[in-house]
């Protein structure tokens, strides 16, 4: 477990402002298994390995759906396109946590964790290993399956909202 960081001498409204700078991809982030069915929408997810292929997601420990991650120990990454931002919103809050399948195909690959049949790219993970900083968990995530719909322009978010940048 990682020691609590020392006091920032950054204020994390200061922070927040710096890092809604950044443009990053949108992903539906989803388990299922012995916890439960759950889900929400991420940003903070990025390569880390690709031998073998591993990526990470932070997890806010007061998200809904963190018990059902832990538990079920699986995860999928739905990178989302350009269309998909209704599906983003509802994930991010706007859709109470026990509603947010009913819409949209979903389907499984590997571990059971939902994949959007619809999305860009899903990563379907083990989790492998998990370190707590601060707010979040960070989730080190071994991939066990890939699937891609190619050719659809990518959903982009900056300056907290939402962008199309062209396949
Ligand atoms: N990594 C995360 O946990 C993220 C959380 N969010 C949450 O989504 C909601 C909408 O956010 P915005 O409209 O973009 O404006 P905002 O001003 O709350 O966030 C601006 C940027 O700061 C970072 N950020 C915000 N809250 C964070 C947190 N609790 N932990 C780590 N990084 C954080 C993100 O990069 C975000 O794009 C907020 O409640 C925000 O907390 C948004 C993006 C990433
Ligand atoms: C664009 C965007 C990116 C987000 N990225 C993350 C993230 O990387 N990690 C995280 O824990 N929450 C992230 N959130 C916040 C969650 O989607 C969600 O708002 C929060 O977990 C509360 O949802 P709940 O109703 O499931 O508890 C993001 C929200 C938005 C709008």
């Amino acid at each position: 477990m990682t020691s609590p960081a020392p006091e920032a001498d950054v204020s994390a409204a200061a922070y927040r402002e710096a890092m809604a700078q950044l443009a990053s991809a949108v992903h539906l982030v989803t388990t299922d298994g012995p916890g439960g069915r759950a889900g929400l929408t991420a940003s903070s997810v990025c390569s880390v390995s690709d031998a073998p292929p591993t990526l990470l997601v932070c997890l806010n420990r007061a998200s809904s759906a963190y018990p059902a991650f832990l538990r079920n120990g699986v995860l999928c990454i739905n990178t989302l396109s350009a269309g998909h931002e209704g599906l983003a919103a509802d994930f991010a809050g706007r859709v109470p946590p026990g509603e947010r399948f009913t819409g949209e195909g979903w389907g499984q690959l590997e571990t059971g964790a939902p994949v959007l049949s619809e999305a860009l790219i899903a990563f379907d993970c083990r989790i492998v290993d998990r370190h707590a900083v601060g707010t979040h968990d960070v989730l080190i995530c071994a991939v066990a399956a890939l699937a891609e719909a190619r050719g659809a322009d990518r959903l982009l978010y900056a300056n907290r909202r939402y962008h199309v940048l062209p396949r």
